[in-house]
This record gives structure tokens, sequence and C-alpha cells, in this order.
């Protein structure tokens, strides 16, 4: 199995519990792993979008980001498994890991 093979739905499930604020939607047909992130105002999401394009460049792997004031929207799926695989997970916790701001 590749890091890329999209995952059954025990799998999916298992994954999602281990995550705090991300849920499954489902977009065209295509599960995805959606988390909205807040903030003070609109240049401090755009900040946070910047970071999660380099994190996103550094693994050749590409989440759908909308950003708004205050609120960054990410949605991670794998395009070529047309699903949700490894990778999304992976990517989604390095995401926390990088917007976690210390209050
Ligand atoms: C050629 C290149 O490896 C692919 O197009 C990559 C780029 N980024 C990607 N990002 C995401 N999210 N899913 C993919 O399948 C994907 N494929």
């Amino acid at each position: 199995m590749s890091q890329y093979s999209q995952m059954n739905e025990r799998d999916i499930d298992q994954e999602l519990s281990r995550l705090i604020g991300w849920i499954k939607i489902e977009s065209e047909g295509i599960a995805k792993l959606e988390k909205v992130f807040s903030y003070r105002d609109y240049q401090q999401a755009v900040q946070s979008a910047q970071r999660v394009a380099d994190l996103a460049d550094e693994h050749n792997h590409h989440p759908l980001l909308i950003i708004e004031w205050g609120k960054l929207t990410v949605q991670w799926w794998t395009h070529s498994a047309n699903g949700l695989s490894e990778t999304d997970f992976n990517l989604a916790r390095a995401t926390d890991d990088l917007l976690f701001v210390p209050q």
C-alpha cells in the first residue's frame, strides 16, 4: 500500500477519532478532511495560509485553502486516489503542529 492509496472507511474513522477539529466532508463525491482555523484578522489568516502552502510544496501534496476575514479553511484529500490517503492524515497533523499558537 502506498502512502497515497485510498483508505477504507474503517481506517478513515479510526484516524479521524485521533484528530481534533478535523471532519470528513464529501464534496463532488470525494471524501475530504476539513478544518477551519480562526484568527484575529485577515492578515493572520493569509500568513497561516502561506505556511500551509510551504508545507504543501515540501511534501508535493496540496490542500484547498480558503481565506476569509479571521478564518482559514483547509481541505486535504488525494486527487490521484479520489479520496483520503495516509498522506492526508499526516499532513492534517502537520497542519495542526504548524498553526498551533500557544495562548
Ligand atoms: C505530479 C504531482 O506529483 C501530483 O500532481 C501531486 C501534486 N499535489 C497533489 N496534491 C494532492 N492533494 N493530491 C494529489 O494527488 C497531488 N498530486
